[in-house]
């Protein structure tokens, strides 16, 4: 095999990174733009074992993938400590945070007793706003989760889907008349790691459900990550039936391998909004085994060059780079790599092209 020499290397290395950058976001017709909800802060961390991660490097994580361009994040959530002690600070999180304006800074929202909790930070908030004007507010979205089974459903909310249901439609009520938005979330939509394959209809229902109760978005989430692309397609199509396309986001954990290649058939469908997590951080602690969502430097590699484009924080787009560059600092925080195979990839090059120069 020809061995190129390390001048043509770096020459050709270069090429391929002009190109993959040179797609201006003017050639992508609207129809082409993808949305990403960076979900590494609360998916991500959520399931960490060990120590609790400290508050300051909450904040620092969501501080530098917003600098890096993602425009919506999910800061935390407003859940029982007991059950999930990683997402115990998100309160002091919130208040910390440095908030960028046209950033949605959303919280995990499990019941009555989460949404009163934030409601009250927002009002101390606003108190303190008649001294201190100015300053946007702590958040404006929340977002609300329940199963397509009832066994995982018992597992992750203590409930059934029918009375999650009409929990989160008095939470959506609530937090609608406070001026927050609703995302609503249906996780185990391709397969339950209790009931097995899921019955794509009740997705259909849980989704349309959320939507007529206020959320202006519904996540499918294949939480177990199990889901490969032909089931995904069959899924959205039935979900379509009651679902406008236009309303629907692909959650993707990536456990057998298959997220990015869900994530392109999501999009082939229509879907134009897409989970992701830097650095592939997270599991879900009521699925046992399941691995984190699609990294986010995946997604954006994926899509570069391609008929897709990636809006960023104010028109821009997101920093591949960058991304890297927080996925594995992260995950070196949490005492590992980075799980992003373009992560990894990445860093190899440059290590390389830094010692051939
Ligand atoms: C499910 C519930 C709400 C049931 O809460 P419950 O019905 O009150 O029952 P419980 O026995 O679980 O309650 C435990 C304790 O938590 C308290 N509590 C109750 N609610 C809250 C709250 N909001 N904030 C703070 N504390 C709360 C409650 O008052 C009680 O306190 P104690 O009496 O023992 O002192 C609770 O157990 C809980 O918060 N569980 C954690 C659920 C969770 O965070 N799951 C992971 C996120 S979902 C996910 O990852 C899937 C997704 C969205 O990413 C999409 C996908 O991939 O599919």
């Amino acid at each position: 095999m020809l061995t190129p020499s390390p001048v043509r290397l770096r020459a050709f290395r270069a090429l391929a990174r002009a190109r993959a950058y040179s797609v201006p976001a003017a050639a992508h017709s609207k129809k082409h733009i993808v949305n990403i909800v960076e979900v590494g802060p609360r998916d991500g961390l959520q399931n960490e074992k060990g120590a609790v991660i400290p508050v300051e490097t909450k904040v620092e994580l969501v501080e530098r993938l917003v600098r890096a361009g993602v425009s919506n994040v999910e800061a935390g959530s407003f859940v029982s400590p007991k059950w999930v002690p990683q997402m115990g600070g998100t309160a002091d999180v919130l208040k910390r945070l440095t908030k960028e304006r046209g950033v949605h800074y959303s919280v995990l929202v499990p019941n009555q007793r989460g949404l009163d909790d934030l409601l009250l930070l927002l009002a101390q908030q606003q108190q303190q706003q008649l001294t201190d004007s100015g300053s946007p507010p702590l958040t404006d979205e929340i977002s609300v989760f329940v199963a397509a089974t009832d066994r995982f459903n018992k597992a992750n909310l203590n409930c059934t889907v029918l009375e999650s249901l009409q929990k989160i439609a008095a939470v959506t009520e609530t937090a609608t008349k406070h001026g927050l938005r609703v995302r609503g979330y249906v996780s185990v939509v391709i397969a339950c790691p209790y009931s097995g394959a899921t019955d794509y209809d009740k997705v259909r229902e849980v989704a349309s459900a959320l939507l007529n109760m206020g959320c202006y978005e519904v996540s499918l989430g294949d939480t177990v990550g199990m889901g490969r692309p032909h089931e995904v397609a069959e899924m959205l199509d039935v979900v379509k039936r009651s679902v406008p396309v236009e309303q629907l986001a692909g959650h993707f954990h990536d456990t057998y391998g298959t997220a990015i290649a869900n994530v392109l058939t999501a999009l082939e469908h229509g879907v134009r909004t897409i989970d992701a997590s830097v650095g592939g951080l997270g599991g879900c602690p009521y699925s046992p085994g399941a691995t984190g969502n699609v990294s986010t430097e995946d997604v954006l590699y994926a899509l570069q060059g391609s008929k897709y484009h990636v809006a960023g924080r104010n028109g821009g787009t997101i920093n591949l780079e960058e991304m890297v560059d927080i996925g594995w600092w992260i995950s070196e925080k949490l005492g590992r790599e980075s799980a992003s195979r373009v992560g990894r990839a990445l860093r190899a090059r440059n290590s390389k092209t830094t010692t051939s120069k």
